[in-house]
């Protein structure tokens, strides 16, 4: 993957002077309040990622932040300036990925590239640049209709680092890519970031946020319902661990009489304890039954999410945090 330039080296790291600055936003469609009165701060050079359910506000919110939508009240002020009517002298400055981005019709992925880069009077190198960093060089000479659905994807996200703006907004860029796509996707943001761009990105995917972002928004119901690192989030939040045994070795009866246990059930083969003190509890299950086979797993930012945005009530969620087995092995994935 060949590097693309890098910004200005004082913004490489994450700084305290704001990119975007939203105030008191307000949007309404018809009856109802899409966004209400979100305020928030994003930083240069930050990874700022926008998360909440279907329907939230999310988009709605980055396209007023992109100068895509008028906002019915508040400021909103982007690089300094104001994105809306449309403000062409950000054009250059910003980088944007929709949902729904557009192609030229019957032209190559390379073409369409450079079409887009000769728009903003970007180098001659700049489309094979963007190609090689979304990993699509070998499709370059591939008809835009005849990519899948994924390589599209891509293609688009190349569309809005061509001009290598300094920042870059992504509307779920990885939504519709396979595992190890996505996987190689986080490297390509994580190196966007390392270049000094900020990057302001909406996602369904808990994990990503927590690996990429410095800071995510959290909303619902058009509001911030947190806003903070994943870290500080995941910290304050005082989801409990769960301890993962397996099936048979433990009722659920008996492990309710060890102190420290909050919740205990059996769930997909497992019995699952929850606790706040899992070191304790570990004891006494290895005082009990020994601990081969039992794994640990501890809060993640998808157990503060969904107590906020309340479909933690009666779910089970053994599917989500980091997986640690008692005997020193770790499965989880490496998030950073
Ligand atoms: N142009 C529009 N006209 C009317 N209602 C709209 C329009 N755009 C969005 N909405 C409504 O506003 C609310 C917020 O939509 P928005 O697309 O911002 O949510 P989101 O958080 O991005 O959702 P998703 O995760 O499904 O993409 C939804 O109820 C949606 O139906």
């Amino acid at each position: 993957m060949t590097e693309a330039r890098a910004l200005q080296p004082e913004t490489h790291r994450t700084g305290t002077e704001t990119t975007i600055s939203v105030e008191q936003i307000r949007k309404r469609y018809g009856g109802h309040e899409a966004v209400a009165g979100v305020s928030l701060e994003v930083r240069r050079g930050e990874f700022f990622g926008v998360l909440g359910p279907n329907g939230a506000g999310k988009t709605t919110l980055v396209e007023i932040m992109e100068g895509l939508r008028e906002a019915d009240s508040g400021t909103v002020t982007v690089l300094g300036r104001s994105p809306w009517p449309r403000n062409v002298a950000l054009l250059p400055r910003i980088g944007v990925q929709t949902q729904s981005s557009a192609f030229f019709v019957r032209q190559t992925a390379r073409e369409h590239l450079s079409t887009v880069a000769a728009l903003f009077g970007a180098p001659k190198d700049a489309a094979g640049r963007a190609l090689e960093a979304v990993g699509l060089t070998g499709k370059r000479d591939v008809m835009v209709e005849n990519l899948s659905g994924g390589q599209r994807q891509r293609l688009a996200i190349a569309s809005a680092l061509v001009h290598e703006p300094e920042l870059i907004f992504l509307d779920e860029p990885t939504a519709a890519l396979d595992p190890q796509a996505r996987r190689d996707l986080w490297e390509v943001l994580r190196g966007l970031k390392r270049q000094g761009r900020t990057i302001v990105y909406t996602t369904h995917h808990l994990d990503e946020a927590e690996a990429l972002c410095d800071r995510v928004a959290i909303l619902v119901d058009g509001a911030v319902a947190a806003l903070d690192s994943p870290h500080s989030l995941v910290a304050a939040g005082g989801a409990p661990t769960r301890l993962l045994l397996p099936a048979g070795r433990l009722s659920p009866e008996a492990a309710l009489e060890i102190e420290g246990v909050d919740r205990a059930e059996v769930r997909g083969g497992s019995l699952v304890l929850e606790t706040r003190v899992s070191g304790q509890v570990l004891t006494a299950v290895d005082r009990l039954v020994g601990l081969t086979g039992v794994q640990t797993r501890t809060a993640t930012l998808e157990d503060v999410y969904l107590e906020l945005t309340g479909a933690a009530a009666g779910t089970t969620a053994e599917g989500t945090g980091g997986t640690r087995t008692t005997d020193g092995t770790d499965d989880t994935e490496q998030q950073s």
